[in-house]
């Protein structure tokens, strides 16, 4: 992990600075992001969208420090991230390879904290109450096949909880789990991010998802990838399955981010959101 010192000036706890990605295969250069730029404020939930192929993970990739862009850098509070950064947390789409089957739920969820040398007790007790914050207690001394898949993906997400991370990234997240359990697990999300004071970006393909979730989307074109838009949501708190998604607004920037994922344009100015809210 890469040590970040305290935050300096007025920075976004997150900046994606001129991103660009090419990977270099035997069959040749592959420019999958050309240039990716996006702010993202402390407490925010931002989503990435794009058309598939678009280069979302790999972005995820390079936010979390785990892949290194061919130019551009990310900065955490301002101070550049060059490896994975404290404070930061990654949830997979893939529940089944993220946990580790011969460990319990209570296992999987401390083995990062004891890497961390987070004292054994201490682990547990962050364990416990992550899982409990997920709805899995009692729940700690199965192993993950006994468990559901939604279920398992909430282990996964306890144990990037029980980090207690200021930056929740996830790629992804809910793709492989069945639609009742997707919003289950949305709307688990939205107060944890309360409770555990959390910024969380998250990479989806899934248009309602990331207007249900976000306070901005971040659509991106197809690759090479830019910007094609930075769309703000501003849909009330709490959010509801069944209100938010009813409300008129929520089907105008659906309507909006799925126009965009589409047919990109160049970003809307700030005024046409008000436009779009008011039409
Ligand atoms: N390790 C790699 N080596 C070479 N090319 C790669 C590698 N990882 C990704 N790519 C290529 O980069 C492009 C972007 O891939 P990426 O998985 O980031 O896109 P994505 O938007 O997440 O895709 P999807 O929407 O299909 O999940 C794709 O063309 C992919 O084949």
């Amino acid at each position: 992990m890469t040590a970040v010192s305290a935050p300096t000036g007025q920075w976004p706890l997150l900046r994606a600075e001129t991103l660009a990605k090419t990977y270099h295969t035997p069959a040749g250069a592959h420019e999958a992001v050309r240039d990716v730029t996006f702010d993202v404020h402390a407490g925010e939930v931002v989503s990435i969208v794009g058309p598939s192929g678009a280069g979302k993970t790999t972005l995820l990739r390079i936010l979390a420090g785990l892949l290194a862009p061919t130019s551009g850098r990310v900065l955490l509070s301002g101070v550049p991230v060059e490896g994975p950064p404290q404070g930061a947390a990654l949830v997979f789409q893939d529940y089944s390879r993220s946990l580790l089957p011969w460990l319990s739920v209570l296992g999987n969820v401390t083995l990062p904290l004891r890497s961390a040398r987070v004292p054994r007790a201490e682990a547990a007790d962050r364990a416990r109450q992550a899982l409990a914050s997920v709805g899995l207690e009692g729940k700690e001394k199965l192993r993950p096949r006994e468990l559901s898949g939604g279920m398992q993906q909430r282990v996964s997400i306890a144990r990037a909880l029980a980090y207690q991370p200021r930056l929740l990234l996830m790629d992804e997240p809910f793709a492989s789990v069945d639609a009742q359990t997707r919003m289950d697990l949305e709307d688990l999300v939205l107060p944890l991010r309360e409770q555990y004071g959390m910024t969380i970006v998250t990479v989806t393909h899934d248009i309602d998802e990331a207007v249900y979730l976000s306070d901005r989307v971040v659509v991106l074109s197809p690759p090479p990838s830019t910007v094609s838009a930075v769309v703000d949501i501003p849909l009330p708190a709490p959010r509801s399955q069944t209100a938010t998604k009813e409300d008129p607004r929520f089907g105008r920037l659906r309507h909006r981010v799925l126009d965009l994922v589409r047919r990109p344009e160049p970003a809307a100015p700030a005024t046409t959101q008000e436009r779009i809210l008011n039409r």
